[in-house]
């Protein structure tokens, strides 16, 4: 269901239909670029299985296994209905990620080793608020069952978690900016990444959070809005990938600039348009960026200064690049927005080490161009 203010219209775009291509030869591609996702040869695949009851998304160009990885993975598997793959993910999270003592209790160890040991002991807060999104979904859509699998209460134990976390003096953090409500980009620190916005969940977790965290949510999504506005360049609609809060470029480690985390700008911009349309200005900075790339070569991509001037470098993941401006066109009202839909669609999914990146965020970019990444509401599973 869309959300326009109060009222839920429950309208899904098919902008591949829209856009001329049959509905069998679409639900087929969303399908195909799933089998070659979990299923597929070793050439595509980024999810595995480990043992009877586990599985893990493998970052293949750093060899391990990330919270954002494993919650992508469990969003696109509950969206794909495969229920057997999100509790393989979500078994292998708790038992591997999930962070029981020291500062970062209750969070997820971002970094794993894909035999599980840890690389890291902190989290990337990404990773929480796709789990709970993922979570929420799951409960709505399959029923809540013995734990781990009572999908809603792992998904509101965890909200509550990154509002609260430290309010006892234990000396921890919250995840969110308590003055600010904006997202940091990990708990012990005060600036954001653009990237990590995603104020259609947090109209969501409004709902759906307990009682006395929701008016934060509903904050939190009215902030990240704003903060969307005050992180990308006027001109291009660039984000960099580390901000402060005032929107500036933190570029302290030299994140300063347009690359791998920003893609992800354009894509949220596109989901929130298509679930809410809360913000219709979103709609300019959608339309800013798929005209910076419009007539910019995909083997040509690169690492750029949020005001457009490229480096030398190029990008490590121009198939994330395409498919995020691709699914920016669910907010786009420009004249561009076709052109990047259709590259996506003549744009095979990536093979080689760093695909790992780059065809999570084409899976969403199909899912969404096609009318697949839903909102699943309380009960959808008793109404089966
Ligand atoms: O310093 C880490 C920080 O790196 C970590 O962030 C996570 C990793 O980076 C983000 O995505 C990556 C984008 O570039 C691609 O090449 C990688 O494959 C992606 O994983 C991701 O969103 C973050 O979760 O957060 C914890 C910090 O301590």
């Amino acid at each position: 269901m869309k959300r326009l203010g109060s009222f839920y219209t429950g309208r899904y775009r098919n902008v591949f239909k829209e856009y001329g291509f049959s509905e069998q030869e679409i639900q087929d591609r969303v399908q195909d670029t799933w089998t070659k996702l979990f299923e597929g040869s070793e050439e595509t695949r980024i999810y595995y299985d480990a043992g009877d009851d586990m599985g893990y998304m493998l970052d293949t160009g750093n060899l391990d296994v990330r919270t954002e990885g494993m919650s992508y993975g469990m969003m696109i598997a509950v969206q794909m209905d495969r229920q057997d793959i999100f509790d393989r993910l979500w078994k292998w999270t708790m038992d591997y990620m999930y962070l029981t003592t020291g500062t970062h209790t209750g969070y997820f160890a971002w970094s794993c080793n894909p035999d599980g040991t840890r690389r890291s002991e902190g989290p990337a807060p990404d990773g929480e608020e796709y789990f709970a999104m993922a979570l929420l979904f799951a409960s709505h859509r399959w029923g809540d069952r013995e734990e781990p699998y009572d999908y809603g209460t792992q998904a509101r134990r965890l909200l509550h978690t990154c509002l609260h976390n430290g309010e006892d003096g234990s000396g921890r953090y919250p995840m969110w900016n308590p003055d600010h409500k904006l997202i940091k980009f990990i708990p012990e620190c005060e600036f954001s990444d653009p990237s990590y916005h995603v104020p259609h969940f947090y109209e969501l977790f409004a709902d759906w959070a307990y009682p006395e965290d929701r008016p934060f949510w509903k904050e939190a999504a009215v902030a990240s809005r704003a903060y969307l506005h005050k992180s990308c360049h006027p001109d291009t609609g660039l984000a960099p990938e580390y901000a402060y809060y005032d929107g500036t470029p933190n570029n302290e480690r030299g994140y300063g600039h347009f690359f791998s985390d920003s893609y992800r700008v354009a894509a949220n911009i596109g989901l929130d348009m298509e679930w809410y349309g809360a913000d219709e200005s979103l709609s300019d900075i959608a339309n800013r960026i798929q005209d910076f790339f419009a007539d910019k070569d995909p083997a040509d991509y690169r690492r750029y200064t949020i005001e457009g001037e490229p480096f030398e470098e190029k990008s490590l993941h121009p198939v994330g690049l395409i498919a995020t401006n691709a699914m920016a066109s669910l907010a786009a009202t420009g004249p561009h927005a076709r052109k990047h839909v259709e590259l996506l669609w003549n744009t095979p999914v990536r093979t080689g080490d760093r695909r790992y990146y780059d065809n999570c965020l084409y899976m969403f970019a199909m899912l969404a161009l096609s009318g697949n990444y839903r909102i699943w509401m309380p009960n959808e599973h008793a109404r089966k």
